[in-house]
């Protein structure tokens, strides 16, 4: 399997904090991969490594096998959106197509033209005094337009009311869908990263949590639901990952590695969305697999 992005026990530190550490993953080609965490987990940190604006303080990355920092070559192949789509805001669209055709190597300005008219966005009216939303799309369009391998977007979407949400994330699959094009999205809205993504990186205070084909990581984690139960084993569970109860109840989001077939356990399925957040959940909730005496 061919992987466009691998870290390796990467780590960045801004004075005594880390905003990153011990990071190890890899994005194989061809995923649209969101990137979640809470406020301050080290996403944009991780972006920002992988575009090459920062230099590893520890560990490395590696994008098409080679380290971003400094290597202005390896940039063509990389498109990269900021949080809140910075562009000069004084240009209009039309202005930085033609811009972007002078300082990119490979550039598709027919494309972007295209892709502004049929989403109405006016061409010759100053970024500046665009919606939040067309500007995110201009912000799109141009990263596009570059025809990149690897397409990396900063909460792209924070800024839109649903419906733009939505138009926003189906024109970014259309348009990867036809160019094959890898995609690392940041976001804090899980229910849409569910709709587009097929790949799934959780960071949480700095450190990976959880990464995997959506796919698997939904098929191997259960909703256990039994009665009160304080630790101990539970054939075909490979970790607790959170534990709630009440005085006659237990629920458990679990790991597994085989059918669970105590039962004693009401076994239901998750969305991605209860996985994220389980993972996502503070320490107090979440259970340490040696205190369940979790089944090898
Ligand atoms: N330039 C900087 N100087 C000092 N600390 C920084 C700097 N940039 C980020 N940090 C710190 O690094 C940590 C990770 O920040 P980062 O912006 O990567 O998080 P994030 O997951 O993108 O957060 P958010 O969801 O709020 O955008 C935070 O604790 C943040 O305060």
């Amino acid at each position: 399997m061919d992987m466009v992005l691998e870290a390796d026990r990467l780590g960045k530190r801004y004075g005594s904090t880390w905003a990153l550490r011990d990071c190890s993953l890899h994005l194989p080609a061809g995923r649209i991969a969101a990137l979640v965490g809470p406020n301050g987990a080290g996403k944009s940190t991780l972006l920002h490594l992988a575009v090459g604006l920062l230099k590893p303080t520890e560990g490395t990355v590696r994008v098409f096998g080679r380290s971003p920092y400094g290597d202005t070559d390896g940039l063509a192949d990389i498109g990269f959106v900021a949080q809140d789509t910075p562009l000069y805001r004084d240009f209009t669209a039309s202005e930085l197509v033609i811009a972007g055709g002078k300082l990119n190597k490979r550039w598709d300005a027919g494309l972007a033209r295209k892709r502004l008219a049929q989403l109405g966005i006016p061409p010759d009216k100053p970024v500046g005094k665009l919606s939040g939303g067309q500007r995110a799309q201009v912000a799109l369009a141009l990263a596009l337009a570059k025809q990149p391998r690897l397409l990396l977007l900063d909460e792209p979407v924070a800024s839109l009311d649903p419906l733009a949400r939505r138009e926003f994330l189906q024109s970014l699959m259309g348009s990867v869908a036809e160019s094959g094009t890898t995609v690392l999205l940041s976001s804090h809205l899980l229910a849409d990263l569910e709709r587009v993504c097929d790949y799934l990186i959780v960071l949480n205070a700095s450190q990976v949590q959880l990464t995997g084909a959506v796919d698997d990581l939904v098929a191997e984690h259960r909703q256990l639901v039994g009665p009160r139960h304080d630790g101990g084993v539970i054939g075909g569970v490979t970790a607790v990952i959170r534990a709630s109860h009440t005085d006659r109840q237990t629920t458990l989001l679990v790991r597994t590695d085989g059918p669970v077939t105590d039962p004693a356990w009401t076994i239901r399925e998750v969305s991605l969305e209860d996985v994220v957040l389980a993972y996502l959940a503070d320490g107090t909730t979440q259970t340490s697999h040696s205190e369940w005496g979790v089944a090898a």
